[in-house]
């Protein structure tokens, strides 16, 4: 009977001291994880939660701090490939259309639109050129961020109602659609018989940009804004960045030989390490032709909104 109680026992002792060496191993296995983490991982504790994990300063996405509002056919896509000549801009290739369009897919789905971060001083820029001339805009965006600096780069209005329009031509062409004549849809004659501008029809109303900033300076102070010109960019793209390197807190350190005159496309291209970056096809295509007669008749009945836009912003461009 005692030699079967003390075979329990001794079986009962060596299960406790197994179960003792077992802990202490899982113990002395977590202590060297964790002053391997401590020392070497700077305590990420990376390959425990992984991807749950919010690890500082690397590949974090946030969202933009400045955004390119506009306007449509003033040189947002070139003004956004330069600026991310930058060394410490990141920005959104692809319209997101997130305050216009895409509001309801939620500030989640804005977020992972963002390109991957590396330092905390990098700034993340967007370019959505409808955001400008949408009305639902201003307000959302100032919600988000009250404080978020807008860059609108805009250009000669009757030049860039062609171009728009030349846009619009050529999307009717690729999808098989009749195609619009300028002098016919930028027309109406008013109740008392005058000609004025269709203050229905887009190419148009995108010119008018008086009546979009003033939307936007319901929420937003002027000093929110920083106002380039798209004529002088377009030349001398230098002159306009080192305006926005200022606006947006940046030190400059876009060089001159980062600008590369292409002579066949006669358009600045973009070099950021070897490879140089031009615009694609459907920018500086040649416009559809119109007549002497439309264009003056454009100036004339754009001229008040320009002085508008002028007086509002205090600052004059040489649109005669
Ligand atoms: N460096 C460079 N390369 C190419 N294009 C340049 C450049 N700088 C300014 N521009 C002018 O940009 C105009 C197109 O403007 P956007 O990019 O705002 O167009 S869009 O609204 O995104 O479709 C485009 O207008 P169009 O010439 O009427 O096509 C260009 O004049």
């Amino acid at each position: 009977m005692s030699g079967r109680n003390n075979n329990e026992e001794v079986t009962k002792s060596m299960a406790k001291f197994s179960t003792r060496c077992v802990i202490a191993c899982l113990l002395t296995i977590a202590m060297c994880l964790l002053q391997y983490d401590l020392f070497f991982r700077n305590f990420k504790f990376k390959w425990w939660f992984d991807k749950d994990v919010i690890v500082p300063n690397q590949f974090e996405k946030k969202f933009p701090s400045a955004l390119i509002v506009g306007v449509r056919k003033g040189g947002t896509r070139a003004l956004l490939d330069a600026i991310a000549l930058h060394s410490k801009v990141k920005i959104v290739r692809r319209e997101t259309h997130f305050f216009d369009s895409n509001y309801s897919l939620g500030f989640d789905w804005y977020r992972n639109q963002m390109p991957d971060i590396e330092n905390e001083d990098e700034i993340v820029i967007e370019k959505t050129p409808a955001y400008f001339t949408n009305e639902n805009v201003p307000k959302r965006v100032y919600e988000m961020n009250p404080n978020m600096k807008l860059i609108l780069i805009v250009r000669h209005p009757v030049y860039r109602t062609v171009s728009d329009f030349t846009q619009v031509y050529y999307n009717k062409l690729e999808q098989n659609k009749s195609l619009p004549v300028l002098s016919i849809e930028a027309f109406r004659t008013n109740e008392a018989g005058q000609e004025t501008i269709n203050m229905e029809y887009k190419p148009i109303t995108n010119s008018l940009y008086d009546i979009h900033i003033s939307k936007w300076l319901q929420y937003f102070k002027t000093e929110n804004f920083l106002f380039v010109n798209g004529d002088v960019f377009r030349a001398n793209p230098l002159h306009e960045l080192r305006r926005v390197e200022e606006f947006l807190g940046l030190e400059r350190s876009i060089t001159p030989n980062q600008l590369v005159f292409d002579y066949n496309k006669g358009f600045f291209c973009f070099r950021k390490t070897t490879k140089i970056r031009c615009l694609g096809q459907s920018k500086g295509r040649k416009h559809r032709s119109v007549s002497d007669d439309v264009v003056l008749k454009l100036s004339k009945m754009f001229e008040d909104h320009n002085q508008n836009f002028f007086r509002i912003i205090n600052r004059t461009y040489s649109w005669d």
